[in-house]
């Protein structure tokens, strides 16, 4: 018989309100809109002194450090290949380009992913490194299993999920 250790944490402090546009099927690029997102961060593994697998306050407030980081900001992808991102250091201005289109933002209102596209998946996967990277920093073990969702929309969640084994590099 085998059994399986787990927790969840998903909280009100982990929805972030942020605005986005995505492109899709090519070269559509939808209008800048925003959503309140909710993000679950879940880990599985053994227990440990405490029969703990991990403590759910460290990781509400390690989880949650992130997604401030997001809320009320325009998220904009760094490394799209067809939406540039330009930080124009004199007037501290930020300003996207799809084809005519362009976008202009105050630096401060703005958070450069280096991502690809700003889709909840990943999304969902540059919260997870930068939660593991902070796990490493705190000096904490990495989690055997970690989760990460991201609902973008009521009902409609984004996973992406890292092994220890799984050596998956951002793209
Ligand atoms: N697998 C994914 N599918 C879609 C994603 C995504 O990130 N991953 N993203 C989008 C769009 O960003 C879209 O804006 C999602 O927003 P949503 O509000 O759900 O879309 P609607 O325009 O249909 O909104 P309603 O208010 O529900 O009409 C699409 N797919």
């Amino acid at each position: 018989m085998a059994e399986r250790f787990g927790v969840e944490v998903t909280k009100d402090v982990l929805v972030f309100s942020a605005a986005h546009f995505i492109t899709f099927n090519g070269n559509i690029c939808e209008r800048l809109h925003g959503h309140n997102w909710r993000v679950a961060v879940e880990v599985d593994g053994p227990l440990d002194e405490n029969h703990y697998v991990f403590d759910f306050i460290a990781l509400r407030d390690r989880t949650r450090a992130i997604t401030d980081r997001l809320d009320h900001r325009v998220l904009l992808p760094t490394t799209h290949p067809l939406i540039s991102v330009l930080v124009e250091e004199e007037d501290q201005q930020v300003t996207a380009r799809f084809e005519e289109r362009r976008w202009s933002f105050p630096r401060e209102d703005c958070i450069l992913l280096p991502i690809a596209n700003t889709t909840a998946e990943l999304i969902a996967r540059w919260i997870g490194l930068e939660l593991l990277e902070a796990l490493r920093g705190d000096g904490k073990p990495i989690p055997p299993v970690l989760r990460v969702k991201v609902e973008e929309n009521f009902g409609q969640w984004a996973i992406w999920e890292q092994t220890q084994d799984d050596a998956s590099s951002p793209t």
